[in-house]
């Protein structure tokens, strides 16, 4: 029975949520999956491994100091997400990072500062595309978080199936956007909803609160807080358990779950960049960012 399930788990539905949907996908060359044992794939931001005997691909943040989102993130990590996503050996992705100390510093401010509003609505859409990815993702996804995760870095550890926190007071957690004189746009809050409820997400996005590891754990931002070197290796033993699910009725059980919120960014995705590009340009909020930049330089001298 228990090698019937396995096999079973094996069949994985074509696609992401999203085309799974009935939406078209999109196809891109796999030119690094080949049929070794492991495949390896590394630009200049993100590093993608996956081990075909487990099935586990681990996609590592590598873009120092803080693995800030700007446009190479956003657009390496939407390649090779979607190349996974792709990929039948592959059943769980890890996101985790190779910078010490910092999982993701979140957007990176420079691509909201100073700029076109072409630009805006560019990274803005890239934005969306890369949470529509991982949200929508049908492969197990596992955060692995081994650093402060602000913003952004949040909002990709809150996109995936369960998260796990490495246990160190510094490594912070939140959507602390409010902090910045910036909002949380709806699907950020949705997210995050989803994750806490109602209740605590109101307090939490008003407030901008970064939660230590300990409060993170209480309000359910994360599942696990583990010692700081048993992160990856949690992560891997939880994947196992998650695979023991055969893959179908996982998938379709996701979808059922987060079907609404990807149907509700859809239906308002360019009302949102719209919001974005205005909200972002206006005087008063770039004098807010150039302030929250002047005052991370000063912490450090
Ligand atoms: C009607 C409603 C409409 C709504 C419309 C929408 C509105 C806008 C929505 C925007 C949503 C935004 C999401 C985001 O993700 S914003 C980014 C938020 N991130 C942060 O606040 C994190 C800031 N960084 C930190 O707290 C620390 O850097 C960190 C704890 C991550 C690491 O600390 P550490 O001490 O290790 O490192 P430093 O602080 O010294 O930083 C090193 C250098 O990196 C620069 N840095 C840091 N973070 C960022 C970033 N996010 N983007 C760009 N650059 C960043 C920092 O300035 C240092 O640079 P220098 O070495 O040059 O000094």
């Amino acid at each position: 029975m228990a090698t019937l399930l396995r096999k079973a788990a094996r069949v994985s539905l074509s696609g992401s949520l999203l085309s799974a949907g009935g939406r078209p996908g999109r196809l891109y060359a796999l030119s690094y999956f080949g049929s070794n044992s492991r495949n390896s794939s590394t630009s200049s931001k993100v590093k993608v491994d996956l081990d075909n005997s487990s099935g586990i691909a681990v996609v590592k943040f590598q873009g120092p100091p803080v693995n800030s989102m700007g446009m190479d993130f956003l657009t390496e990590m939407a390649i090779g997400l979607d190349k996974l996503e792709l990929d039948k050996n592959c059943r769980g992705i890890i996101l985790t990072s190779a910078v010490p100390k910092v999982f993701s510093a979140g957007l990176d401010i420079m691509d909201m500062y100073g700029k076109t509003l072409e630009h805006y609505e560019l990274f803005w859409r890239s934005v969306q595309d890369l949470w529509l990815k991982l949200y929508s993702s049908s492969k197990i996804m596992i955060a692995a978080i081994n650093g402060a995760s602000p913003a952004g870095g949040c909002l990709m550890a809150l996109s995936c199936d369960y998260r796990i926190l490495a246990d160190n007071p510094r490594y912070k957690i939140g959507l602390n956007e409010a902090q910045l004189g910036i909002v949380a746009p709806f699907w950020f809050k949705d997210s995050m909803v989803n994750t806490v409820g109602y209740r605590i997400a109101e307090e939490s996005i008003q407030f901008g609160v970064m939660y230590s590891p300990a409060d993170a754990l209480k309000i359910g931002l994360v599942d696990q807080v583990v010692p700081e070197d048993k992160v990856l290796s949690t992560a891997k033993e939880k994947m196992e358990k998650w695979f023991d699910i055969p893959d179908h009725a996982r998938q379709i059980s996701k979808s059922m779950m987060r079907k609404p919120t990807i149907d509700r960014m859809l239906a308002n995705r360019e009302t949102d960049i719209k919001n974005f590009v205005g909200f972002i340009s206006k005087d008063s909020i770039q004098k807010s960012l150039e302030m929250y930049m002047a005052m991370l330089k000063m912490k450090k001298g």
